[in-house]
């Protein structure tokens, strides 16, 4: 077979809520989901048009290279099958490369999902907007900060319009929090029209000192478990500690030289981090133990995204920060990786590469 185009979709991994920001904040930072594809020429039948997935890196151990069951893939059909494309229309071979660990609250499968749509986009030759790419991306991961970040890159605020569960939780539509669960039924219905114009986003400014690091633990926490432990309603008390910071940490964020004192402080959480902690072996101590006076450099500290990875805002010390933090998990019996990181200015990028 000749392959016709070939292209790279890399997309970056994200840290969200970043404290008070719960399901709004979300941040692109270097570690990155890559996807290298081989277009061939198209073949008599879509049905017998074949596609051939092969993985490195994180999750190379469990995640399906089934088309039909790959996040990645997922997506991309589901994007074809909205524009009445039954199947790849195209035999395909995609090396998956991926350097994001999976249920650690660093983005993996909002990744999954920016990476899949674009590579449906391109494949259907739909020359989508980065807006209607972004409805896609959002009918599929439905919190809007990770897959914002994701598309978009560097700091950002995101909200949805509200949309009705007709057009968002039908059998048909592959939402990346209930993929791996049971209760996921497989439908041969036309998903519903998406929406136009789910997302609304800013991007925000970011001091260039700040850095992010990301203490690691080696245990997985689902999404969708540690959104299950959260409340449906919560006090007037506690969602007006965290509007107060929210307002303040966004600009905070910005500022050169960092205030560590106000950044510390606009970081604390009511919304969801007290409600994850049964979660994470360790996470209280960890959160109200490191702090600026006792780790000078250090400017903030919160769950990353979901969990159970902790991310520590700093400009300095990084060393200092992150081995007192993996010294609290190992004294739970956690062990950890950490990773200094950039905050990146891009997001997820096409390439069309020279055959
Ligand atoms: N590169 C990938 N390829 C396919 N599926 C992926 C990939 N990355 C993540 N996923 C899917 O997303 C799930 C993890 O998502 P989630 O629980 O939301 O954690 P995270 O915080 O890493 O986003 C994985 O179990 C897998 O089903
Ligand atoms: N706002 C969401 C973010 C989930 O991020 P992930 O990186 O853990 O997928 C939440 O807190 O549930």
């Amino acid at each position: 077979m000749d392959v016709e185009r070939r292209i790279q979709i890399k997309v970056p991994c994200s840290s969200s809520n970043i404290g008070p920001g719960f399901d709004v904040l979300g941040l692109t930072l270097s570690m990155y989901l890559v996807l290298n594809v081989e277009i061939y020429k198209p073949q008599a039948s879509n049905k017998d048009n074949h596609v051939t997935i092969t993985y490195s890196g994180e999750g190379a151990e469990k995640i399906s290279v089934s088309a039909e069951k790959n996040l990645i893939t997922k997506s991309a059909l589901y994007v074809l099958a909205c524009h009445d494309i039954e199947g790849f229309p195209a035999p395909l071979r995609i090396h998956v490369d991926n350097s994001i660990p999976m249920g650690r609250g660093l983005g993996s499968s909002g990744a999954a999902v920016v990476a899949g749509v674009l590579l449906g986009d391109f494949i259907g030759n739909l020359n989508m907007t980065r807006d209607r790419i972004l409805d896609f991306c959002l009918i599929i991961e439905k919190h809007p900060d990770n897959v914002t970040a994701a598309l978009i890159g560097g700091f950002v605020a995101a909200y949805l319009r509200t949309l009705d569960p007709k057009d968002t939780d039908a059998p048909s539509i592959p939402h990346s929090e209930t993929l791996d669960a049971k209760e996921v039924r497989k439908t041969n219905d036309h998903p519903p029209e998406v929406p136009e114009g789910i997302g609304h986003y800013i991007r925000l400014k970011w001091a260039k000192e700040i850095k992010a690091i990301a203490i690691i633990p080696q245990f997985e926490v689902a999404t969708v478990t540690a959104r299950s432990v959260l409340p449906e309603a919560y006090t007037r008390d506690d969602v007006v500690f965290n509007l107060q910071r929210l307002a303040v940490l966004t600009t905070a964020l910005s500022v050169s030289p960092p205030n560590a004192d106000l950044i510390f402080q606009a970081m604390q959480d009511r919304i969801h981090q007290p409600y994850r902690k049964h979660l994470i072996p360790g996470l209280p101590h960890i959160l109200s133990s490191v702090k600026p006076q006792t780790h000078p450099g250090l400017l903030g500290i919160c769950l990353s995204g979901a969990g159970p990875t902790i991310l520590a805002l700093a400009y300095d010390n990084f060393d200092h920060i992150a081995e007192s933090i993996t010294k609290a998990f190992a004294k739970e019996g956690i062990d950890t990786v950490v990773k200094v990181l950039e905050v990146t200015e891009d997001g997820a990028q096409v390439t069309k590469l020279s055959l």
